[in-house]
């Protein structure tokens, strides 16, 4: 197995015109490991293979570096519905000196980040299992993040509402969306407007090694969000704004 992942991160580095030095390829390499053996005692995503999850996960999170994102110039990051640590973790891997926050719901996920995050020694990294709704009111949370990311935990309507409430004034967050992102905009214009949000650009980027393609959906924040956001827990996605 080692020889092909090897191989094929190399391609998909080049393909994303990444370098990242050797220790960051064996942290790499050290993460998939850890989902592919632990899939099934943590019930963290439905790739299966080696090969997958460095395609679906991996090289789908790195895309987001192909945008331009000026990672090196901010402090605080927050991966909204992180799961398996995705976006989260591959992008932590090299950018260790963010203050990263990882927020999920479900207690085994956040508890195998946490055992993943302690053998890679990422200091600056914090757990946070709790919802959306309730955590984004809490003072210590809120409007306290230079960016935020989120992949695959609602529309983006929703995701508007459960995320943005974590970016600071003149923060961004970072949305990543499939081939319906055309739709999905078209829905969120109340969401934007309510929660003093604008999108900024749209970045297609292709995944290395797969024939999807990444949208990347960038938003900014022009003023504080309204104290009634995020509703109750449940009500984001039941009745979106
Ligand atoms: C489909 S998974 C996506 C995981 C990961 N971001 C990825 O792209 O592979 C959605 C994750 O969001 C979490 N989640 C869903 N609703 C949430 C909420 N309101 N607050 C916090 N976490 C939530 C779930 O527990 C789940 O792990």
């Amino acid at each position: 197995m080692d020889n092909r992942i090897h191989f094929l991160l190399e391609k998909g580095l080049k393909e994303l015109n990444i370098s990242i030095n050797s220790s960051q390829k064996d942290q790499i390499i050290y993460f998939l490991n850890m989902i592919e053996m632990n899939n099934r005692l943590f019930n963290l995503t439905g790739f299966k293979t080696h090969e997958s999850i460095l395609v679906e996960l991996i090289f789908d999170s790195f895309s987001l570096l192909k945008t331009n994102f000026p990672f090196n110039e901010i402090n605080t990051a927050i991966d909204v519905g992180t799961g398996a640590g995705i976006p989260g973790m591959p992008l932590n891997i090299l950018f260790p000196n963010i203050h990263f926050y990882y927020l999920d719901s479900n207690h085994k996920k956040i508890d195998f980040l946490k055992i993943v995050s302690n053998h890679l020694n990422l200091d600056q990294s914090f757990f946070l299992c709790d919802r959306a709704e309730s955590l984004g009111h809490s003072s210590l949370y809120r409007e306290k993040f230079d960016f935020a990311m989120t992949r695959a935990l609602s529309t983006l309507a929703t995701n508007i509402e459960l995320v943005t409430p974590f970016i600071k004034v003149k923060g961004r967050a970072v949305f990543f969306k499939g081939i319906s992102y055309q739709k999905e905009i078209s829905l969120a214009s109340n969401s934007l407007s309510l929660l003093n949000c604008q999108l900024d650009s749209i970045i297609p980027i292709p995944i290395p090694l797969s024939n999807r393609t990444n949208h990347f959906l960038f938003i900014s924040k022009s003023a504080s969000t309204p104290a009634i956001y995020p509703r109750r827990i449940g009500i984001p996605q039941k009745k979106p704004l």
